[in-house]
């Protein structure tokens, strides 16, 4: 089956690198002719300097050879998704459609394979997610993702056509939990950086995330989650990545607010949108989400770092 890639960023690049290098023809749609030109003359994108784009990695920015292929990858920023789906609903409908972006939707509040499922219902939904950067990915180093896809026997074919020698695809049908996992590290590494820029040292780190783990877990829960899930590549695995490296956008955004330092509004930043969505979330569901709730506080401008931290050490002591 033609694989497609919507999003000529830098993970829908980084995939498209990765699985033309293996032997496959992809279509890598970016919305930006500008964009596609840059990437058709330089042979890269510059969002992933010094990475050679394979002849087999045909970029456009017209959605026709896209909307040719069956599998189609949807790496456009989350908050983007539903716009990009209803735009194209029609040519979308039918096809395996594989959410490679991590948040929740602020007006539906849906992770990206549930928005995908309620607005394409025609389509197969899945979700590709898991420890893995792009620039890692593009450069063939080892990385091992989750393919999440409620239809078991659909998420056999895509676990084979995504998998490559270099990046193993596992597999789960448990794809609330993946699409949860993705979006709620993200905030984690925000707190996380935040933690480090305010100089609290690693050891509050190594507490944050430890707590932050069963908010994740938590939330997740209440939308009918395994807690295997969570502890697997897509929640937990994405969560010790992300919170500990500077690769992370999510996280040096973190150290930015930690630094009082200002940061490129430009960049994608996905933690941000999705820790508003958890607030909102859990005051409707009535759920205790306090890492969510400062990050969000503290994006907002609603709190600063000195509040923010005095807001989590004041919590009644209680048992682990
Ligand atoms: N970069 C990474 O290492 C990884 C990224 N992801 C996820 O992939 C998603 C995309 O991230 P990146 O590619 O890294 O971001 P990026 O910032 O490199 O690229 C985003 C791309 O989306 C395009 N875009 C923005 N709005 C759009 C719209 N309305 N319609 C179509 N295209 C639009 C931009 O022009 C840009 O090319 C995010 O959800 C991120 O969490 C997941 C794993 C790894
Ligand atoms: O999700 C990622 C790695 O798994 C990428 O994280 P950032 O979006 O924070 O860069």
């Amino acid at each position: 089956m033609k694989i497609g890639i919507a999003g000529g960023g830098a993970f829908g690049t980084a995939l498209g690198v990765a699985l033309a290098l293996d032997g496959n023809d992809i279509q890598l749609w970016a919305r930006s002719a500008d964009a596609v030109k840059a990437m058709e003359s330089t042979g890269e994108n510059s969002r992933l300097p010094g990475v050679k784009l394979p002849p087999n990695l045909q970029v456009s920015s017209d959605t026709g050879p896209l909307f040719a292929c069956q599998i189609i990858l949807l790496a456009v920023p989350a908050q983007t998704l539903r716009d990009f789906l209803q735009t194209h609903t029609a040519a979308l409908g039918g096809k395996y459609l594989v959410a490679c972006c991590k948040g929740i939707d602020l007006e539906r509040m849906t992770g990206p394979a549930s928005t995908i499922r309620d607005l394409v219902p025609s389509a197969i939904p899945a979700m590709l997610t898991g420890p893995s950067f792009a620039a890692n990915i593009a450069r063939g180093l080892p990385t091992a993702l989750t393919i999440a896809c409620p239809d078991e026997a659909a998420g056999e074919i895509l676990q084979t056509a995504l998998s490559t020698t270099a990046m193993r695809l596992y597999r789960t049908t448990d794809t609330i939990g993946a699409e949860l996992g993705g979006a709620l590290k993200n905030v984690m590494a925000i707190a996380s950086g935040v933690t480090i820029g305010a100089q609290f040292g690693e050891s509050a780190r190594a507490a944050l995330i430890t707590r932050g783990f069963p908010e994740m877990q938590r939330l997740a829960a209440t939308f009918g989650a395994q807690p295997e899930t969570l502890a697997g590549l897509s929640g937990f695995g994405d969560l010790v990545l992300t919170c500990t490296s500077e690769q992370s956008r999510n996280y040096r955004y973190g150290l930015a607010l930690g630094r009082a330092e200002p940061f490129d509004s430009g960049t994608t930043v996905e933690g941000a949108a999705t820790a508003r969505a958890v607030r909102q979330l859990a005051q409707k569901l009535d759920l205790d989400m306090p890492i969510c709730r400062v990050v969000a506080d503290l994006t907002d401008g609603q709190t600063d770092v000195p509040t923010a931290l005095n807001a989590l050490l004041s919590r009644p002591l209680k048992e682990e």
